[in-house]
Parts: C-alpha cells; sequence; structure tokens
C-alpha cells in the first residue's frame, strides 16, 4: 500500500519565515484603510469624516466577530469528526475474492476519521529481515498471531520450485517476512519507517476508493478518513498506487511495482473486468494522465527558472480537475494535488479569486481527507490564510517558497521510493 501513506505533497503560497509579522500587519487593514481615507473630499466636515471611520470601523469589527464564529464553528465540527472514531463505523468481513476488507456498518459521512490506529510493527529507516523478525518477537502472543492472520499473498521467488521439506523448515521465518510484504507500508515521519497495522492493513485497494489513509504525527500512526459518504455495508477502499490518473493497464501493472507483492487484477468499477473493461473511464484516465505529464514537464521547468506560459497551462489544470470530478476521484491525492495546482495558475496569473476558490477547495479535501490534526491541514489553512489577507502582494515571495517547496518535495519523493524498492527488491526477495 504505498501510496497509502498518503502524503501529499504541498506547494506553499509563500515563505512565512520569509515574511515577519510586522511586515504583515503593515500590509493588512490599516493600511488599506489609511489609502482609502485618501480619496475622501478634504472639504468634507470632520463629523462626517468620523462617521464614516466609525462606520468602516464597526463593519470591520462584525466582519472580523463573523470570521471568528465560522472558525470557531468549523472547529466544532472537525472535533466532532475525530471524536466519532470512538464509535464503531465498520467491521472486518469476507469480501468476495478479496480475502478480507472492512465494512461499514452505518452510514459515514465525508470527512469523518474512520480509524485512528498504532503501528504493531514499525520499522525505522531501511528496514531488514532480521529487524522485521526481531520486533515480531518482541510482540506479546496475542498480537503475534493477530499479526499472523494477516493476509499473505507473497511467494518468494523461486519457492514453488523448493522441496516441501525445505519449504517447511523456511516457513516460520518465511511467513513473518511474507505478511510483512504484503501489508507494509511506507510513512514519513521524520524519517522513513515502514510499518505493519492490525485493522488498516485490511482496506483493500479500488481505483475509486470512497477512503484515505495517511501517517498522522499526533496520533504516530495511520488515520483513515471518509472522503465521501460512506453507506452501510459498502465496502471502505483506498488506493494502492501512486497515482490514480494512469490507465487501466498502467494502474494494474503498478499494483505490482517494484515487484509482485499483492497478486490481483483489480475489478473495480473503473476497472470493468477483463471481458468487459470500462473503456470510458479509461479514455479519461488516459486523458488525465497526459494532463498530469504536461503539469509536471512545465512545473520542472518552472523551478529551474525557465519560462512557463501558466496562462496558456490554466485551462488545462482547470480541465483535469473537472475531469478528477467527473471520475469521481474527488478527495483523493491526485485530486488536492490537481486544485492545488490550479490555485497556483490563477495565483501566479493574478487570477486572485479563482485561486482563492480553488485553495478553499483543497483545504476542505485535506480536512476531510487527513483531519483537523494533521500538519498538511494546519499547512493548507495557514497558506489560505496568507492568501486572503495579502492576495497579489505575495507574488515575489510565492514564487520562491514554492520553487523552494517543489525541489524539497520532488527529493522527498524519490527517497521514500527507493527506501521501498530497496525492502522489496532487495531485503524481502534475495534474501530470503
Ligand atoms: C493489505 S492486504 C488487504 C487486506 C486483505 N484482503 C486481507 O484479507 O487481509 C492486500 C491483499 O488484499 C487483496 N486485495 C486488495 N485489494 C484487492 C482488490 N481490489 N481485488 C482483489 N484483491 C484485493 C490482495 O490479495 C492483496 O494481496
Amino acid at each position: 500500500m504505498s501510496s497509502s501513506s498518503g502524503q501529499v505533497d504541498v506547494m506553499k503560497f509563500g515563505h512565512t519565515n520569509d515574511i515577519s509579522m510586522d511586515e504583515l500587519t503593515i500590509q493588512g487593514p490599516v493600511a488599506q484603510s489609511a489609502s482609502d481615507d485618501d480619496t475622501m473630499s478634504p472639504t468634507a466636515p470632520e463629523s462626517a469624516a468620523d462617521d464614516v471611520v466609525t462606520d468602516r470601523a464597526r463593519k470591520r469589527r462584525q466582519q472580523h466577530y463573523e470570521k471568528q464564529k465560522a472558525k470557531k464553528k468549523e472547529k466544532r465540527a472537525q472535533k466532532q469528526a475525530i471524536a466519532a472514531t470512538d464509535a464503531p463505523m465498520f467491521e472486518v468481513r469476507d469480501a468476495t475474492g478479496k480475502g478480507k476488507g472492512l465494512f461499514a456498518i452505518r452510514h459515514i459521512p465525508r470527512g469523518s476519521r474512520i480509524l485512528s490506529e498504532q503501528a504493531l510493527i514499525a520499522c525505522p529507516g531501511f528496514v531488514s529481515n532480521g529487524f522485521v523478525t526481531k520486533a515480531f518477537n518482541a510482540l506479546p502472543t496475542d498480537k503475534r498471531s493477530a499479526y499472523m492472520d494477516l493476509d499473505c499473498k507473497t511467494v518468494l521467488p523461486g519457492e514453488q520450485n523448493f522441496p516441501e521439506w525445505l519449504r517447511s523448515a523456511l516457513l516460520p521465518a518465511r511467513a513473518i517476512i511474507a505478511v510483512f510484504q504484503t501489508n507494509f507500508v511506507v510513512e514519513q515521519t521524520h524519517t522513513l519507517r515502514m510499518t505493519v497495522y492490525l485493522q488498516a492493513s485490511r482496506l483493500n485497494h479500488s481505483c475509486v476508493p470512497n477512503a484515505l489513509a495517511s501517517y498522522n504525527s499526533a496520533v504516530d500512526g495511520q488515520v483513515v478518513h471518509a472522503i465521501r459518504d460512506i453507506e452501510p455495508d459498502e465496502e471502505i477502499t483506498i488506493s494502492y498506487i501512486q497515482s490514480l490518473e494512469y490507465c487501466r493497464r498502467t494502474r494494474n501493472n503498478e499494483l505490482k511495482q517494484p515487484v509482485e507483492r499483492w497478486f490481483f487484477t483489480c475489478e473495480c468499477e473503473a476497472c470493468g473486468t477483463k471481458d468487459r473493461p470500462n473503456e470510458t473511464s479509461d479514455a479519461m484516465r488516459e486523458r488525465l494522465n497526459k494532463m498530469r505529464m504536461n503539469v509536471y514537464k512545465s512545473m520542472n521547468r518552472w523551478i529551474e527558472g525557465l519560462r512557463v506560459n501558466v496562462q496558456r497551462l490554466k485551462p488545462m489544470l482547470e480541465k483535469r480537475v473537472e475531469i478528477l470530478r467527473s471520475e469521481h476521484l474527488d478527495g483523493t491525492c491526485d485530486f488536492i494535488e490537481a486544485v492545488k495546482y490550479a490555485a497556483w495558475a490563477s495565483y501566479i496569473t493574478g487570477d486572485i479569486p479563482k485561486a482563492l476558490k480553488y485553495k478553499q477547495c483543497e483545504k476542505e479535501s485535506v480536512l476531510h481527507g487527513f483531519g483537523c490534526d494533521s500538519t498538511l491541514y494546519q499547512r493548507v489553512a495557514a497558506e489560505l490564510g496568507r492568501l486572503r489577507r495579502d492576495g497579489p502582494n505575495l507574488t515575489k515571495d510565492a514564487e520562491a517558497g514554492l520553487k523552494a517547496y517543489m525541489k524539497r518535495s520532488l527529493e522527498e519523493g524519490k527517497r521514500r521510493m527507493l527506501a521501498e524498492q530497496r525492502f522489496v527488491a532487495l531485503e524481502g526477495v534475495l534474501e530470503v
């Protein structure tokens, strides 16, 4: 479940570090009202001017009060969503043809935290078979048997040809590693780690998932949120792959990268079956992928300081958001990335109302998918606040911040992939 680590890259609208609080205050409402006063007629009687100023002050106070009220309401709703974790929302059940899975036992509204769990086994940095075995042996007996009860699909290369006695002799050590291989997720904490969970590891994959799993530092574990309303008896699914914008064939190849560890071909509503593939969805995803590649190419050019015609890029970015919606992928990491880029393009081209609209949508999606206690949400909420407050004044800082951020996130992404590949390809396969 490599993508269930769920970390979404976020571009910043400027660095808070680059701007002091004092600078921000100067650009705020006080400076604005001073320039407004300049437009007043010099002959206007003092008392009338005072009235206007008082009126404005009252209006501003009222607006401020309304904002605070709205914020409090939002926070209360968020807290309620998190508290809802206490009430059971799902059960583990047989999922025909998929082994076990998690199923809703009541209506789960979008944004609810479905589960919040700490890892059973967590291997920091580059794990080895030895580390996994040692961590397993350190578990209490009941946890060990719960671990061994998890799905174990992985057949290590060449194993089918081993004589029976050798296979049996290898089984105990091989089973511990194979369960780990089938179920681990890669998490970005202060360092990379690979983890296995008792409940979150039961989540099956879909290319139209209704939930998002991510690492949450406040919980120090995985949290799973409903990214749309989920009805009773509906299976709760997440995405195992890096992007849902790939076409069907690539998505299924992705599930086998860097080596086969899950052994299934997806037959969700977007994939269809082998005999009746969903060609309409496939064409849409193919289109999405082309758009995504284009965006990345342009982003790379922009990061390197080359000329990019963002004005021309903008309609394509907006179309991407639209298609993702039509594919019922709102709320997924791909969607969050798409609205983030759309906000960026609107911002760079000076279309602040649209930038605000997309940024607001990003904030809502991150809130619903990651929760208000996620660092990602706090970052996006701060970006939106900054954009609202400072609008076009931040352009220069925003550009510098965005570039630095994109560089960092590209490097992080590479490091994460390398760690996963190293474990799966070297430790998991060759050493056993
Ligand atoms: C991390 S486990 C998920 C939980 C697992 N189904 C169980 O019984 O514990 C991954 C395994 O689930 C199964 N699986 C996940 N998503 C699937 C899907 N969409 N179709 C078929 N099998 C799936 C595959 O066998 C895969 O190796």
